[in-house]
């Protein structure tokens, strides 16, 4: 009973966790693009200055560990849901994990070198 009760409570941990990073990947995507096209940076200085922001880079962090979560947890749902228990779903697994941790190092990288931070 207890692991039913178990189950259920990381299955909607799950949800909850997809749930709530698709709307911070959707406000951050209205947001961003909607002020990018009210406010365009004019020049490359601009741009540079843009992204340079602790404010801009936060979000854009952000925004990489919430698409990596909210992917990780929603195609790790599809393997459990289609593949059946054994080597393959556990390869599936495995492969998924390290893509997605391949994609925060990448962003990591990408948004602290963000206005030649990394220069
Ligand atoms: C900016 C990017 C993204 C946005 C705005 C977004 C948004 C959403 C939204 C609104 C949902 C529905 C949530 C719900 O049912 O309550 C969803 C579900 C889902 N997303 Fe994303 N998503 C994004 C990127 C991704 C990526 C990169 C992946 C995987 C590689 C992914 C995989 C999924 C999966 C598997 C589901 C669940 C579908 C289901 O349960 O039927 N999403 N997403």
């Amino acid at each position: 009973m207890a692991r039913t009760l178990g189950g259920a409570r990381s299955g909607l941990a799950a949800w909850w966790w997809q749930r709530v990073t698709a709307v911070y990947l959707l406000v951050f995507l209205a947001a961003g693009l909607g002020g990018l096209l009210l406010a365009p940076p004019q020049d490359y200085a601009q741009w540079r200055a843009f992204l340079a922001a602790p404010w801009v880079r936060v979000a854009l962090m952000l925004f990489v560990v919430a698409t990596a979560v909210h992917a990780y947890v929603g195609v790790r749902d599809v393997f459990m849901d289609y593949v059946p228990r054994g080597g393959v779903r556990t390869t599936a697994f495995i492969l998924w994990a390290a893509a997605v941790a391949a994609f925060v190092a990448w962003g990591v990288v990408w948004v602290t070198g963000l206005g030649g931070g990394v220069t």
